[in-house]
């Protein structure tokens, strides 16, 4: 191993006969400003050690192993035991344990033994010609107890302490932290039970390299191999500790040594604390966090940690990462900036952080923030974020000194793997019949603040005061632990003279593993008093800290508020996969409900919608059979076409045959006097078809319409009504729906959409129902009026053509019975019937509303056949609409055959059958010559005329029925 020895002057003189001084000033650290004062101090200081050393070592002796029995537990310890020395600080000095005149207090035996590594002990050790006198046989009697027996040449160094040695030597990962629970022993812990727990306290010491080459001084000899720091000024000794790393040992090398140990056996269920403790700028912070090439205790831990939870496959961890920081006193939650900064994120003020204690956790910040990491990278990031928001200044030594201590807290907790939330992987809860609970362990690491003797600023030097206070109060604490032991004034002891102390009070009372990273430099005289102390502050935490750490026990966790998050967790899960299944199956449920609401829904709005389809259809069937007919296409009365039609279809589809017999019989059938009242006058019966086919295809044909028109109007206000009540029913339905959901995470805004759709096309289509209603209303009113109108036309023609023949007939008769012989008719002007009329008159019939004309002309005296023919084709002159030949055309076409001029007169009629006509004219001839008698040219005569009448008004019924 390698030992860094800087050779100094060697401390002399006997101590013991140095006057006790004063009790050291208040300040947290001695003022050395010049030389003089500082070798005064110096001097003050080996004074007092000498007044502490006891007169009679075994008197002392007895008193130690009453007050601290089995104080020694380390090899390192045993080896150094034959040698001790009694020593007091200044009493107000941080790193004075006799501070506040409790040294005074304190009883020297209790110190004596128990010191092994007080520079004082080990110099007398190492002095073989016992400057010191050595109750060599009183400890050679505790080490026989102990199980090791030193001879006081063996009790005399310069052998180096054996466990120590082999720590250094690597091979402190085989000796594991003494298990104060498990009773068993460790092979560095041959000792009893307080030996054992001594074992858990580790003080080490790291003197930093000086920053220049060759800077280093000459008062300091360093042997890490032998764990020596030997202070070779006037107050100087010889210190062993623990572990004693040299400037040029890295930062691995001190994790391994003094906090691999701790950081596994945090791992297993022990609670420990790992702090540095120093001068500013000594290395604390380089010891701690170290640097990207050099990493420090905090990421050698964290790796560690993790490693460790790799290598336990048996069981599951769970860890949460807290940061605080001490800052004038006051606590920082490094990982909460509002925290931090002191002020919400709205300026509001928070809560302060508190020290609190209970029985389970010990002493705890609350409130303070802390996150659950899952991989060493994501601990580390959260420490470093915490190491940003820590507060640093400038020093005269440190030009980014820690003002502050800050505290990483890592809680672990650990259960026995569960293998399908049955036994656990070892089975050993399996045989218990009860699954393992939680075990829960904390690993703080410490970086506190440097001591400083002077600050510039009256900033430095109010964080100096506090940051002196407080790691005074430290140093009293732990002076004060071993007189606490047994007189029971543990609680009494001043941890809550500083938040540091109170938060450092389990891990100080024994109550976890304890490793403390002193750090020094060796480089100027000016830090000698400084590094002096540091030295005597770890000597003292190595002699009074004793530590019975014990497992943490496994709990079952019942209480839901409880801190332990594993157990806590493992409930929540178990309670929110019940209630996920829960709501799965409720949302299932709704889901289902709401499909088939919104199938039947969808249903009954298809089923309304071709309903609605339908209806409008046939509506537009209706609309359409009317166009057809040609309601709107006339350029003259629409009315005209629509009867047109409507009689042209009859005709078409008239039983017994089409064309002129059909018309002549229809017409015979129905005989002038059968004519009765239009439509309007009939019985009003909807279910009387009878009657539409009474009066004539036409006639029937209308009425029909306007019923079939009143009775769609009818459905159609049912279907509207019906339609308007179901939308009313779906708004309802959708706005109750609405209602009931009334949230947001429900997805009916497709459903609303949709629904909101088809409303609009519901009212759309009733809109567009209305409109067809409106036209078809209309549509009615006008086929009424028109009706109306036809029929009183009707009425007015037909009396007037009635009044005519029975003139015609009562005429001829008369003719015929005052003189049968008389000469044929001779009249200047007659018309078709044969009635006289004046030669220029022109009788004009109006037919209303065909506008149909019929001209009567003086029929010429019949003299022949052919001129008689000639004369009556010319007697009458019709005037027809275009529109209106058509379809007579058309029904008389095999005998008559009109042409489609305007003016229609007898002598377009060239088809016409003329057979009777020849036969009747001969008869008149007959008698005008040697032909027929009167009489038979008379009733030959009035038959022609008769039948021409008759096809006349044929002819014309027919235009005016339509
Ligand atoms: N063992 C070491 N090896 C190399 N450099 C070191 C060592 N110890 C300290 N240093 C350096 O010394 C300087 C001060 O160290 P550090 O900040 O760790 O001191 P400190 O004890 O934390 O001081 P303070 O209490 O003021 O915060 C740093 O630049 C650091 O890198």
């Amino acid at each position: 191993m390698a030992t860094q020895t800087t050779t100094l002057p060697r401390p002399g003189g006997a101590r013991s006969s140095l006057p006790r001084t004063s009790p050291a000033p208040t300040s947290a650290l001695p003022h050395p400003p010049s030389t003089a004062s500082r070798k005064a101090s110096v001097s003050s200081l080996s004074s007092l050690k000498s007044l502490k050393r006891p007169s009679s070592y075994a008197s002392l002796r007895e008193e130690s192993d009453k007050a601290s029995p089995n104080r020694l537990s380390t090899q390192s310890e045993r080896n150094v035991a034959g040698s001790t020395r009694i020593f007091s600080l200044p009493p107000t000095s941080p790193l004075a344990p006799g501070g506040s005149g409790v040294a005074g207090n304190r009883r020297a035996s209790s110190l004596a033994p128990a010191s092994p590594i007080l520079p004082g002990a080990r110099k007398s050790s190492l002095n073989p010609k016992g400057r010191f006198p050595l109750n060599v046989a009183g400890i050679k009697k505790k080490e026989e107890g102990l199980g090791v027996s030193l001879s006081p040449d063996e009790a005399v160094p310069p052998s180096p302490p054996l466990s120590r040695s082999s720590s250094q030597l690597g091979n402190h990962l085989e000796a594991p932290m003494l298990d104060s629970n498990s009773g068993s022993r460790s092979p560095s812990a041959m000792g009893g039970d307080d030996e054992k727990s001594k074992g858990n306290v580790l003080v080490s010491i790291r003197v930093r390299p000086s920053g220049e080459a060759g800077k280093e001084g000459t008062d300091w000899t360093v042997d890490s191999g032998k764990s020596l720091v030997r202070y070779n000024g006037k107050e100087g000794g010889d210190y062993y500790l623990d572990n004693v790393f040299a400037p040029r040992d890295g930062n691995v090398r001190v994790y391994e040594s003094c906090c691999k140990r701790l950081v596994r056996r945090v791992m297993e269920g022990y609670h420990g604390t790992v702090f540095a403790y120093g001068m500013t700028g000594t290395g604390k912070t380089f010891s701690m966090q170290g640097t990207s090439e050099n990493p420090g205790v905090i990421p050698l831990a964290v790796t560690d940690i993790f490693s460790f939870i790799r290598e336990t496959p048996h069981r599951e961890f769970l860890l949460r990462v807290s940061y605080l920081e001490i800052y004038n006193e006051k606590i920082h939650d490094l990982l909460s900036p509002a925290q931090n900064s002191g002020a919400g994120v709205f300026g509001q003020n928070v809560e302060e952080i508190k020290l609190r204690e209970d029985s389970k956790r010990g002493v705890y910040a609350t409130p303070l923030k802390e996150e659950i990491v899952q991989s060493p990278t994501q601990l580390l990031r959260v420490i470093a974020r915490g190491d940003l928001a820590r507060k640093t200044g400038s020093t005269q030594f440190n030009a980014r000194s820690s003002r502050s201590h800050a505290v990483v807290q890592i809680v672990v907790e650990s259960r026995e793997r569960i293998i399908g939330g049955g036994a656990p992987l070892d089975g050993k809860a399996a045989a218990g019949g009860a699954i393992g609970g939680v075990r829960v362990s904390t690993l703080s690491l410490i970086d506190l603040a440097g001591s400083e003797r002077a600050a510039e600023t009256k900033e430095r030097r109010q964080e100096g005061a506090h940051i002196n206070k407080s790691l005074l109060t430290l140093g009293n604490v732990i002076a004060r632990l071993s007189q606490a032991k047994d007189d029971k004034n543990k609680d009494h002891l001043p941890y809550r003279d500083s938040k540091l102390t109170r938060l450092l009070q389990p891990a100080l009372s024994g109550s976890s593993l304890i490793s403390i990273l002193c750090t020094m430099a060796s480089s100027t005289d000016a830090n000698n008093l400084e590094s002096l102390n540091t030295l005597k502050f770890a000597a003292r935490a190595k002699n009074n800290i004793v530590s019975h750490a014990k497992k943490a026990e496994e709990a079952l966790v019942t209480d839901a508020g409880s801190k332990v998050l594993l157990e806590r967790y493992r409930h929540e899960i178990a309670e929110l996969r019940g209630q996920l299944e829960l709501q799965a199956k409720a949302q299932m449920d709704t889901q289902e409900q709401e499909a088939q609401r919104h199938e039947e829904q969808m249903i009954e709005i298809q089923l309304a919608r071709t309903a609605l389809k339908e209806r409008i259809d046939h509506l537009n069937r209706l609309i359409l059979s009317s166009k057809s007919s040609g309601v709107n296409t006339t350029t003259g009365n629409p009315h005209n076409s629509t009867l047109l039609s409507a009689r042209s279809s009859t005709y078409s589809t008239a039983p017994g045959g089409h064309g002129p017999q059909a018309v002549p019989r229809t017409f015979s059938q129905s005989t002038f006097a059968s004519i009765g009242p239009p439509p309007e006058f009939l019985p009003s019966d909807p279910g009387s078809d009878d009657n539409a086919g009474e009066y004539g295809d036409g006639n029937a044909t209308l009425a029909a319409q306007v019923k079939a028109l009143q009775a769609d109007n009818a459905d159609k206000s049912r279907y509207i009504s019906t339609l308007e009540k179901r939308l009313l029913q779906a708004r309802r339905a959708s706005q109750s729906r609405t209602s009931i959901a009334n949230s947001p995470r429900m997805s009916s805004t497709g459903d609303e959409g949709s629904l909101a759709s088809i409303i609009r096309e519901k009212d759309s289509e009733i809109a567009n129902l209305r409109a067809q209603l409106d036209d078809k209303e209309r549509m009615v009113s006008a086929l009424r009026s028109s009706a109306r109108k036809r029929e009183l036309a009707d009425l007015k023609v037909l009396k007037v053509r009635t009044k005519s023949i029975d003139d015609l007939l009562s005429s001829k008769r008369r003719a015929s019975s005052t003189n049968p012989l008389s000469p044929p008719i001779k009249s200047k002007s007659g018309d078709l019937t044969g009635n006289p009329v004046a030669e220029d008159e022109e009788e004009l019939l109006l037919v209303k509303p065909l506008n149909i004309s019929v001209r009567r002309t003086p029929v010429p005296p019949v003299r022949s056949s052919s001129q008689s023919l000639t004369a009556r084709k010319k007697a009458s002159v019709m005037s027809l609409p275009d529109s209106m030949l058509e379809p007579i055309t058309a029904s008389y076409s095999p005998a008559l055959t009109i042409k489609t001029t305007d003016t229609v007169t007898t002598d377009n009629i060239t088809d016409i059958d003329t057979t009777t006509m020849v036969e009747e004219t001969r008869g008149v001839e007959g008698v005008q010559g040697a032909g027929p008698s009167v009489q038979q040219r008379t009733k030959s005569s009035e038959g022609a005329v008769v039948k021409f009448a008759l096809t006349i008004l044929t002819a014309w019924w027919i235009i005016s029925t339509a």
